[in-house]
């Protein structure tokens, strides 16, 4: 039986395209699968007048929209909204009414979540006014923070943004959303690594070899450019996305299944990433920029929408990883990411050292490789070693597969309701915290400074491919190449 949830959540951003798309969906599911039933109540704010009928109605036509559902007027009821301008302190005080009138109407016990899917310029303003106008409850459970992405833009603006949230919200307060992090697949690190005795022996130095992150999308910068271009992939996908599914590889056995135990043990790993020097930069890490496909029928990223003509501008990625630990002292973490490349696919190949081969000294065995697929489905697959079915003693690779089922699939829940669900439920374990957020931006920032103090040509790679030559270089050179070849 589910737990019933006792709550209320403030969306702040209620007639946005995420809390349309993502959240009023999820909140349904949470409903339907019996997480919330009487005692819940949902508070939608915006600049926008709308009546709490005119509300309801627009999350029952969201829910119809994107899940092509009827939501109930048993669910819907629970519904209500206040218009607000959130820079305006006075546009509090109505808030703090309705949000004290549900509270007992829905009998929430002074329960509070607080979602910021607005910009992220507002963040630290609703925290800072949340406090100072008495929005935050000081005899529930609970108040919490659900806090969207970005998280900064630079390690100083993230560390601004952290500081004014704390005048607000403790650490264990704030859960800082990461979708990659509610991906079933990535939680699945975890089972594999921590579930199976074969591969918790053997996740180190002594058994691996390298391993490989691979993000990449087809799709090209689209129409935000007016964000993507001051970011690139590496502050939007390598910063966040890709160090946090790195935490979950390259942390050590937490010494007990909670969210603390598993910041405990993330963040000794994350203390011992090597953060680059402008040379170590240049040697590990490579840039590129999309050009044109082959067939002529894409555009390269200087002539998308908005781009400036020379924009130096990253939209692809490669680099290796290294952290200084007794587990992974050698081992080299291979990360890549782009637009417009070969597939979307994201996936993680941990490729196991090559051991002497017994049957036939003069033909190495090939490594064992286990690949963990995330999107465009979850996918297991564990390349191993058997013999070959030739009348000789030989061996050759094959390869035992797992896919999740249409079963498995259905009962999913998606990114969004899995971390509402678990912010409602305390856990903060498939989160970002401050700790691993603060180091990925020292090294992103270490990486950034040195690119932006030298030119390079671009474009360097054709949309449809897997990226600049040089991202294939830089494994060839270490005796490696990328097991996922698009
Ligand atoms: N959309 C998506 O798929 C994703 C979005 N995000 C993040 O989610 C957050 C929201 O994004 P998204 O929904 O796309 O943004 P939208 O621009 O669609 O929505 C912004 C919301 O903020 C409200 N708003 C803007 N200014 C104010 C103000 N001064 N006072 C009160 N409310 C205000 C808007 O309503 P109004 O103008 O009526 O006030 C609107 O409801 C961002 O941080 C974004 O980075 C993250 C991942 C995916
Ligand atoms: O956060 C982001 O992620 C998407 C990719 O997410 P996915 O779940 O579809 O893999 C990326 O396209 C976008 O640029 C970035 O901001």
């Amino acid at each position: 039986m589910p737990k019933e949830i006792t709550t209320l959540v403030t969306f702040f951003g209620a007639t946005g395209d995420l809390a349309k798309r993502k959240l009023y969906p999820s909140v349904y599911n949470l409903y339907k699968k019996g997480f919330l039933v009487e005692h819940f109540g949902i508070l939608g704010t915006s600049r926008a007048e709308l009546s709490t009928k005119q509300f309801q109605v627009m999350v029952h036509d969201s829910i119809k929209e994107f899940m092509n559902e009827e939501a109930p007027q048993d669910f819907l009821k629970h519904f209500d909204y206040q218009r607000a301008d959130i820079t305006t302190p006075e546009d509090y005080a109505p808030l703090k009414a309705l949000i004290e009138e549900m509270d007992e109407k829905f009998a929430l016990k002074g329960n509070r979540i607080f979602y910021m899917s607005v910009a992220p310029r507002f963040f630290g303003t609703v925290a800072k006014l949340l406090k100072s106008e008495g929005l935050l409850s000081e005899n529930g459970e609970f108040n919490r923070l659900m806090i969207e992405k970005p998280f900064g833009s630079d390690y100083e603006t993230a560390e601004k943004l952290n500081n004014e949230l704390s005048h607000a919200f403790s650490e264990d307060q704030v859960y800082r959303i990461d979708h990659y992090l509610g991906k079933e697949m990535v939680q699945n690190i975890a089972a594999l690594r921590f579930g199976n005795p074969m591969f918790t022996k053997s996740w180190n130095r002594d058994s691996i070899d390298n391993i490989q992150v691979t993000l990449s999308e087809t799709l090209g910068v689209e129409d935000r450019a007016g964000y993507y271009d001051t970011a690139g992939a590496l502050r939007d996908m390598i910063q966040n996305h890709t160090m946090q599914i790195v935490g979950w590889l390259a942390m050590d056995e937490p010494a007990t299944w909670t969210d603390r135990d598993i910041r405990i043990a993330k963040n000794a790993a994350f203390n011992s990433l090597k953060i680059y020097t402008p040379d170590e930069v240049a040697e590990n890490f490579v840039r590129g920029q999309y050009g044109p496909n082959a067939i002529g029928t894409q555009v390269g990223y200087l002539d998308e929408k908005d781009v400036p003509a020379d924009s130096q501008n990253n939209t692809f990625v490669a680099g290796k990883l290294q952290f200084d630990s007794y587990r992974w002292q050698g081992v080299p973490f291979y990360i890549r990411t782009g637009k417009r490349l070969a597939a979307k696919t994201t996936r993680i190949d941990i490729v196991f050292k090559k051991d002497y081969n017994l049957f036939d000294s003069n033909q190495p065995l090939s490594n064992d490789v286990l690949t963990i697929i995330i999107d465009p489905e979850g996918r297991i697959e564990y390349k191993i070693a058997a013999k070959a079915t030739t009348a000789e003693f030989k061996t050759r690779p094959i390869t035992l597969k797992w896919k999740a089922s249409d079963e498995d699939k259905a009962q999913t829940p998606e990114p969004y309701e899995r971390m509402i669900h678990d912010t409602m439920d305390g856990n903060g374990s498939n989160f970002a915290d401050w700790n691993g957020v603060a180091v990925a931006w020292k090294f992103v920032d270490a990486v950034q400074s040195a690119w932006d103090s030298v030119h390079q040509d671009f474009p360097n790679y054709v949309s449809g491919t897997m990226g600049p030559a040089a991202s294939d270089e830089l494994l060839e050179r270490e005796d490696r190449e990328w097991i996922y070849k698009g």
